[in-house]
């Protein structure tokens, strides 16, 4: 099934343009037209009766090379039929896209006249202002054009990213609030930028063209991947000891649904025996809520390490309904047993007012799974860049804070939202999009976290690497709410599980 999707950053794009073209077999030019053909297909697939419509398409173009794509547009969707007319907000001033805009023979209308512009109603905008070039905030002007066309209800389709955001973290420059797009159309390959923040939340559907840089592909390097479906998610073989034993730590009476939850995820994800730990007072209460889940009283860290002396034990989960006493009292001794281990919720905060004596115990086969405010606890430099709005691109992205935590704290560091973005120490990242046509917005539900914690700690009892475990759990997470849809609660989770696994 598919394996781990490859998405770059602005300078790896440059990278694959610069080697195309310095082989000699593309040109700038080259490049361009076939991108702008493409894009214009896409648009065309997209709004299949837009011609009939009666309405005009207005592209936009700005300076650069994302404006020169849309002078290519403008020519292809006019060769199709459609009344279009391109607003340029100022004049073409790259080799190539004054050769593209040379090729338009239709209407252009400047920035100043567009109050004036006369004729049709304009059904559909294509933003081709700024591509992967933009490096500082919109003028309000812009902005505010961009706005006012959403606002007058008509559709938006941004060439390569809409305009504001910067393709690599994804961030909008500026404070500018920016319409959402009802399509991307990108090229080669789709940038982080398509995913993460406020690029994940207002590209819309993201159709990325081939424009002829397979050969080059390569000149990327290492890249980030997006993760998706794996075959390896399946059972083929083996007895329930060979598909490993997680144990879930739980906090007391009152306080077990958390953890419930997070073991019965364990299990649905195929780890071949879940226990679950409460402390012995809160056994009734658990007895009475598990069948497959076996339960073991654990008072206090010293239990815990007696029963650590199993080296059946694959994983552990700590954290999820816990409490905070219990978390420092458990979470070194886990951590000092260097097993593969899940570090959630209650086990962060408990850590907050010292995340480096955290950091000293954490190695490679712990997963860290913060939402942003726990990030931000462990983390507060790297919480206070990301709330910095940004001026500049590339600006300071999640993608940068994870793997700097990841690379800080020794351990593999999952940070939740849309946009969940994981890192080992080495810098290995992936990237589970629940945005755009993707998205999942029935998450935003209580427990779906600690569901998310039972997943990678599945994961981890059988034996996935950390970072695989948590790329594939943040995915099948997303995955089971797009399934199940509206309505959604945390217990659904892991009931849909078994329908994303017999898809795969
Ligand atoms: N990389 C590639 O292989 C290809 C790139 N193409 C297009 O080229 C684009 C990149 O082109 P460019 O590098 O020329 O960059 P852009 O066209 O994205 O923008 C660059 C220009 O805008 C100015 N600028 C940046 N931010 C601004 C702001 N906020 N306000 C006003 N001006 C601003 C810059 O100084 C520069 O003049 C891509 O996004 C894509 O659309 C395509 O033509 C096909 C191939
Ligand atoms: N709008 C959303 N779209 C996609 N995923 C979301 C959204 N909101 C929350 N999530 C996901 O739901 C989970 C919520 O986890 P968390 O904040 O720990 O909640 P809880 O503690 O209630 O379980 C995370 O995996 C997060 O990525
Ligand atoms: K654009």
């Amino acid at each position: 099934m598919g394996a781990d999707f490859p998405i770059l950053t602005t300078r790896q794009m440059r990278m694959v343009e610069e080697a195309a073209i310095q082989s000699g077999a593309e040109t700038g030019g080259s490049l361009m037209e076939r991108a702008g053909r493409a894009a214009a297909s896409a648009i065309a697939d997209h709004w299949p009766a837009f011609a009939e419509t009666g309405r005009e398409a207005l592209i936009l173009c700005g300076p650069g090379n994302n404006g020169g794509d849309g002078y290519v547009i403008a020519r292809h969707l006019a060769g199709r039929g459609w009344p279009v007319r391109v607003l340029a907000i100022a004049p073409p001033a790259t080799a190539e896209a004054q050769g593209a805009a040379a090729l338009w023979r239709g209407e252009t209308v400047e920035m100043g006249a567009v109050s004036a512009m006369p004729g049709r109603a304009i059904g559909l905008c294509v933003d081709a202002l700024f591509g992967t070039g933009i490096s500082r905030p919109l003028s309000g002007e812009i902005a505010g054009l961009l706005r006012g066309i959403a606002a007058s209800g008509c559709e938006l389709a941004a060439i390569d990213i809409l305009s504001g955001i910067c393709a690599t973290s994804g961030r909008a420059l500026g404070d500018t609030r920016l319409p959402e797009a009802a399509l991307t159309v990108t090229f080669h390959r789709p940038k982080l930028g398509h995913f993460l923040s406020d690029g994940g939340a207002l590209g819309g559907k993201i159709v990325t063209c081939d424009i002829g840089l397979e050969p080059w592909s390569a000149e990327a390097g290492d890249c980030v991947t997006l993760a998706g479906p794996s075959g390896s998610l399946l059972k083929r073989h083996g007895h329930k000891y060979s598909h490993g034993h997680a144990l879930v730590i739980a906090g007391g009476p009152g306080k077990g649904g958390a953890a419930r939850l997070a073991a019965r995820s364990a299990l649905r994800v195929g780890a071949g025996l879940v226990t679950l730990a409460p402390p012995p007072e809160a056994l009734p209460e658990n007895a009475a809520r598990l069948d497959a889940i076996m339960l073991d009283g654990l008072v206090d860290g010293d239990a815990l390490a007696q029963r650590l002396r199993d080296p059946r034990i694959s994983a552990l989960c700590l954290g999820p309904g816990m409490g905070l006493e219990r978390a420092r009292r458990m979470v070194p001794v886990a951590l000092g047993a260097g097993r593969p281990a899940v570090l959630d919720a209650d086990a962060l905060s408990a850590f907050a007012d010292g995340p480096d004596a955290l950091f000293a115990q954490l190695h490679e086969a712990v997963v860290l799974t913060p939402h942003e405010g726990e990030f931000a606890r462990l983390f507060p430099d790297l919480g206070r860049k990301l709330r910095d709005e940004p001026s500049r691109g590339p600006a300071f992205s999640r993608l940068d804070a994870v793997r700097i935590a990841a690379a800080r704290s020794g351990a593999t560091v999952l940070l939740k939202g849309p946009d969940t973005v994981i890192s080992c120490p080495s810098g290995r990242a992936v990237i589970a999009a629940a945005t755009g046509v993707n998205a999942a917005p029935w998450l935003a539900t209580a427990g779906s976290g600690d569901v998310l914690a039972g997943l990678v700690t599945g994961l981890l009892a059988r034996g996935f690497p950390a970072r695989d475990a948590a790329g594939l759990a943040a995915w099948l997470h997303a995955e089971a709410a797009r399934r199940f849809g509206p309505g959604l609660i945390a217990e659904d989770l892991p009931e849909t599980v078994p329908r994303v696994l017999g898809a795969l």
